[in-house]
């Protein structure tokens, strides 16, 4: 496999309103995308964009705050009230090639291959097997496809 673009960080929150208000307020963010529910990934989510090299789109923070009682973040939530750094997403372009890399690697992927915030296919693969960081793979965005 071939490492890809840093698509996202994900930043956990318990307010989706608070964390906006700092990435405009206090981090001046100029583009804030409008915030929606993914009910079939348990999240709120809202992108902020950053700037890239010579205006290309840069990385992305995707703001996530839990949504339902079976969110998959109410636990980090717990932990950390005050919500922070969550996962990390990179792109390939091929979804199922990955799946089957880091299985075959034995690496502990979280459940099913499904779509995630950007419309692609994404899958999790568990802290404790990639450096103590929850790891999303999503598969690259078709040219043109939104975002
Ligand atoms: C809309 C989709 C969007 C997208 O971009 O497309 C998203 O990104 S949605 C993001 C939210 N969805 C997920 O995170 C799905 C995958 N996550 C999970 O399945 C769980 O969060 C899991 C299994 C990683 C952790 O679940 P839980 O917190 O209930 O388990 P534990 O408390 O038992 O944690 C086990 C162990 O892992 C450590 N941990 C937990 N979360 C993280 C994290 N985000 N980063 C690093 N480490 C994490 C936790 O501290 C425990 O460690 P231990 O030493 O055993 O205490
Ligand atoms: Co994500």
């Amino acid at each position: 496999m071939k490492l890809g673009r840093l698509n996202h960080i994900g930043v956990a929150t318990p307010s989706l309103e608070a964390s906006i208000a700092y990435y405009r307020d206090v981090m001046g963010a100029t583009k804030i995308h409008e915030p929606f529910d993914m009910p079939s990934n348990g999240v709120k989510v809202c992108f902020v964009d950053t700037p890239g090299e010579n205006g290309t789109a840069g990385t992305q923070i995707e703001l996530i705050e839990p949504l339902g009682a079976d969110s998959p973040i109410h636990g980090f939530i717990a932990k950390n009230p005050a919500g922070g750094q969550h996962h990390m997403c990179y792109e390939v372009p091929d979804i199922h090639e990955a799946r089957t890399w880091f299985e075959g690697l034995g690496k502990k992927v979280l459940g099913d291959t499904r779509i995630g915030a950007h419309g692609t296919l994404i899958f999790f693969v568990h802290p404790k097997d990639m450096n103590g960081v929850l790891t999303e793979i999503m598969e690259t965005p078709k040219e043109g496809a939104a975002h």
